[in-house]
């Protein structure tokens, strides 16, 4: 949360207000920038802005205890603050983006960005880049985390707010990161979290329903994530036209663009003689200028060769070799919690999978249901305090492509599980599969190891790479992957 480049910028207020067109009330210097007193660092400009639960004006007080040297916030703000010098602006969300990567030097100019949006496959898609890119140095900016150089660095949130992604920006130029590709979430367009820079690529994967708890509907989550193809986010288009959101994309976007289908649709990128086999899939990439390659995805689920495709089209668009990428995609060795293989001397398939919207579901069953001799069982259930409307069609989901769902707790925050559980099943009574609810998360892994015979394939869904369950608001401890083995071990 933390993490700031070795060269500390520094500041005065004024300087900073004049940035803005703005006055600052007394003069400060500012070493950093934060609108999270939980990652303020002594010298830093608080940002206190109005939030959904509160004015960040609130914890000026704990800013002020931590270092913050100033303030910038609105009127309503400054009628709060006491003890600090400020800049006031009328719509401080809307400059600090620009004013993070000013202050910074605006570091994402020293390398490529690629920012990736879609419902699913962000994340899986930012680490295919990273393996396509091989030894060259590469960051990744997502749902799990940050990744510069492959090694780990703390941020919060799938795209983290300005203030923290441009200091890990800095961090990357330091590093002599020369790409970075990030998941850019609805969220982070709509709060501009990624204003103040554009990115080389765009990509676009798919659109699903997911975040009507903080979009009014899918137009405008669609529109929210339609906004990344824009001149002010970003240069270049990456669109999967497979997708009926992609194509319509296709026709609003006014930046260049380059198409993707693995679905026989007339694109730049195709992907041809698909072959799935157990451990991934083997094809043929066709692209621009007569080029063919083969491509060999190591994660299973044709969905992934969406993924890895958006990949070679983003890369090659920003000058890479699509031959080198397609061996480093081969390389990959997968990304924690996705269709991730937990092997523990089982005679059947175990599968951990962050699928966690029915779409998701969908995909990695029906990627299973050819390479799977036996049953498919899914352990699921959905998540609580998030969008209530998602509870039976998770359920549906899993019960019209697997043969058994084990509908259990999955993260249930302040609600009560059993209510979310009850939801789930809804859903899942549609059947054709057998439903069975089991409470407790570790106990219906449990029931579906103890069931399953050779030739079956075991996903336990949901969590995937997290490593906690919040229960009545405390979070404790679980690991799927962890609990897989040792149950493994128990039954064997
Ligand atoms: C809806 C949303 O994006 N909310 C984010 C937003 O909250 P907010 O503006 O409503 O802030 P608030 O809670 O009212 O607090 C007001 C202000 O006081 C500050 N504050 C608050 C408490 C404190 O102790 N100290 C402090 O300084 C806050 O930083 C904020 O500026 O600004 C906060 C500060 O950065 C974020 O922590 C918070 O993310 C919350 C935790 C969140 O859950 N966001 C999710 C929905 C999100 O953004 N998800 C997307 C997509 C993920 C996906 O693809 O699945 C993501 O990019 O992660
Ligand atoms: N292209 C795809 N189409 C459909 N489903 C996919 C695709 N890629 C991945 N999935 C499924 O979605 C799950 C989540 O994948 P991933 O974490 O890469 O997506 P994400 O967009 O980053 O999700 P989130 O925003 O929730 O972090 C995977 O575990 C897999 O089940």
């Amino acid at each position: 949360m933390r993490v700031r480049p070795r060269e500390t910028p520094r500041w005065t207020l004024t300087e900073l207000a004049a940035e803005l067109d703005a006055v600052a009330t007394a003069e400060a210097i500012i070493t950093g920038i934060s609108l999270n007193t939980k990652d303020l660092e002594p010298g830093d400009l608080y940002a206190a802005l109005q939030g959904a639960n509160s004015h960040g004006a609130a914890y000026v007080g704990v800013a002020r205890d931590l270092g913050a040297t100033a303030v910038l916030t609105d009127p309503e703000g400054a009628a709060i603050v006491t003890g600090l010098p400020m800049i006031v602006v009328d719509d401080p969300r809307g400059v600090l983006a620009e004013l993070s990567s000013t202050f910074y030097e605006r570091p994402s100019d020293a390398f490529t960005t690629i920012g990736i949006t879609g419902t699913q496959g962000k994340t899986t898609t930012t680490y295919l880049a990273e393996a396509a890119l091989g030894d060259r140095r590469s960051a990744v900016v997502g749902t799990i985390g940050t990744r510069i150089g492959r090694v780990p660095a703390a941020s919060t949130l799938t795209t983290p707010e300005a203030p923290q992604l441009q200091a890990l920006f800095a961090v990357m130029r330091e590093e002599g990161v020369e790409l970075c590709a990030m998941e850019v979430s609805s969220h982070a367009l709509v709060k501009g979290r990624v204003d103040g820079f554009t990115f080389d690529v765009g990509v676009f994967l798919n659109l699903g329903r997911d975040h009507l708890d903080f979009h009014k509907d899918l137009e405008d989550y669609f529109l929210a994530k339609a906004a990344l193809f824009t001149p002010e986010h970003a240069r270049h288009a990456v669109i999967n036209i497979d997708d009926p959101h992609g194509r319509r994309l296709r026709e609003l976007t006014p930046l260049p663009v380059t198409t993707f289908s693995t679905d026989g649709n007339p694109a730049d990128w195709r992907a041809v003689n698909i072959r799935p086999h157990r451990l991934g899939t083997d094809l043929e990439v066709l692209g621009p200028d007569e080029l063919a390659i083969d491509l060999s995805v190591p994660l299973p689920g044709v969905f992934n060769v969406s993924n890895a495709l958006s990949v070679i089209a983003a890369l090659a668009q920003a000058g890479y070799d699509p031959k080198d990428l397609a061996a480093g995609i081969a390389s990959s060795t997968g990304v924690p919690g996705r269709m991730e293989r937990v092997d523990a001397g089982q005679v059947f398939t175990a599968i951990v999978d962050y699928a966690h919207k029915p779409d998701a579901v969908t995909a990695v069953l029906t990627a299973l249901r050819p390479v799977t001799a036996g049953r498919l069982i899914m352990v699921i259930g959905a998540g609580g305090d998030r969008d209530h409307g998602k509870r039976p069609l998770m359920g549906e989901a899993a019960a019209r492509h697997a043969d058994v769902v084990i509908v259990t707790d999955d993260n249930p925050r302040t609600e009560s599980a059993a209510s979310i559980r009850a939801a789930v099943m809804e859903g899942a009574a549609v059947g054709p599969g057998l439903a069975i609810e089991v409470p407790g998360r570790r106990e219906a892994i449990a029931h579906a190891v103890q069931m399953a015979h050779l030739g079956d394939t075991v996903v336990v869904a949901g969590k995937g790479h997290e490593r906690g369950q919040e229960i009545k608001g405390v979070v404790h401890p679980f690991d799927d992957r962890e609990v897989l083995v040792e149950l493994i071990g128990e039954s064997a």
